[in-house]
């Protein structure tokens, strides 16, 4: 496995270009708000002044986890499989999101428990990648979730998924019961911060549940204790899809794709990404803030200001399918919107 390497995108010029290409828009100064910052993200990952987004991919990685069977969840991992065939079959909430706002949407499997059977591609139609590296993870209360060899596979699937899809930008979601412990547990262990602070009610425990799941995760972060870099973190805390999506964020990143971040799953993957190419963050959108109680603290630790707030807590890659209309209207206010000069509007404030 090699860690693409990533160019600094920090270009003074195009930044300044594309500043005031935005601040000479009719509109007084700054009052598009979040989607100003959002055009000069775009221009600036896509290198130009008139960004245009093609062919998005929605992008679902799935996998099991040997923590679920410790109680973790409110729901049984067989809802892991359940929901690939949902994706599939079109009847999911990112199904649906993503047939409405016209995004491909490839479902991989990366390590979900059960056996997946491989299906016909019909062109418009959910597609399933096969790139699972072992049947659910081992349980990472009693030791690494994965093995160093197993984790390497998984990031290299992700960055080849990556480098056979088309497009200029990429929506992440994932699936897998258990696996807010993942995230949770690689936020304490890379941040330094107690698993109490980082836990929360995932797909809905009660304050009791939380409690337990506390407890579990503690004893996750004891058994691997000497787990303390980023690769090796993820190895022993992580999941298949967590690290699958490591390896999509690093190639999406060095193609400079625009890369739209879910919830607090798909965060977990950028921050391990992030922690082995910083450079990363430079290409990512954060979509929204999810209602699970650390992705806030989550997108703290890597100064991300999300798009949305709606409370949402699914997954799947719905908050980033959610928040791609926004992109398409930075783009197209940075390509179409007049400016004082060209509409004959008195650019000069009275104040
Ligand atoms: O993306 C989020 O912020 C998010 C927050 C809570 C739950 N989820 C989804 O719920 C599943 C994990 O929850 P759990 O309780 O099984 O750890 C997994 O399939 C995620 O897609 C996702
Ligand atoms: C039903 C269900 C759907 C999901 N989608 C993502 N995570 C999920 C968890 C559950 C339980």
């Amino acid at each position: 496995m090699q860690i693409p390497l990533l160019p600094d995108l920090t270009h003074p010029a195009l930044t300044a270009r594309l500043q005031h290409l935005i601040d000479q828009k009719t509109k007084p100064l700054g009052s598009l708000g979040k989607l100003e910052s959002l055009a000069l993200r775009l221009g600036q990952i896509l290198g130009t002044e008139a960004p245009q987004l093609q062919a998005p991919q929605m992008l679902v990685c799935a996998g099991d986890h040997g923590l679920a069977a410790r109680g973790v969840s409110a729901f049984p991992s067989d809802v892991t499989w359940q929901m690939v065939e949902n994706f599939l079959a079109g009847g999911a909430a990112v199904s649906v999101l993503a047939r409405q706002h016209g995004l491909a949407l490839t479902v991989v499997d990366c390590g979900v428990a059960k056996g997946i059977a491989p299906r016909e591609t019909t062109p418009g139609q959910p597609r399933l990648l096969l790139r699972k590296v072992a049947a659910g993870t081992q349980d990472a209360s009693q030791g690494p979730a994965m093995s160093t060899a197993q984790c390497e596979t998984a990031i290299q699937n992700g960055i080849d998924v990556v480098r056979s899809l088309p497009g200029n930008a990429l929506l992440l979601g994932e699936m897998g019961i258990g696996n807010t412990s993942v995230a949770s547990l690689l936020l304490a262990r890379l941040c330094g911060l107690p698993i109490t602070e980082c836990t929360g009610a995932g797909t809905g425990l009660d304050a009791a549940g939380i409690a337990r799941k506390c407890a579990v995760l503690q004893q996750a972060l004891d058994a691997n204790a000497s787990a303390t870099k980023p690769l090796a973190a993820l190895a022993a805390l992580g999941g298949f899809e967590v690290a699958t999506l490591v390896g999509t964020v690093l190639q999406a990143a060095a193609e400079r794709r625009v890369i739209v971040v879910d919830g607090f799953i798909t965060s977990a993957a950028v921050l391990v990404a992030s922690r082995l190419q910083p450079w990363v963050l430079q290409r990512c959108v954060f979509a929204h803030r999810s209602g699970e109680r650390a992705h806030g603290l989550m997108l703290e630790q890597m100064q991300a200001e999300p798009l949305l707030d709606l409370g949402l807590r699914l997954g799947e890659g719905s908050g980033a399918a959610l928040a791609w209309p926004l992109l398409q209207s930075a783009c197209a206010i940075l390509r179409e919107m007049a400016s004082f000069e060209a509409a004959g509007v008195s650019g000069q404030s009275a104040a």
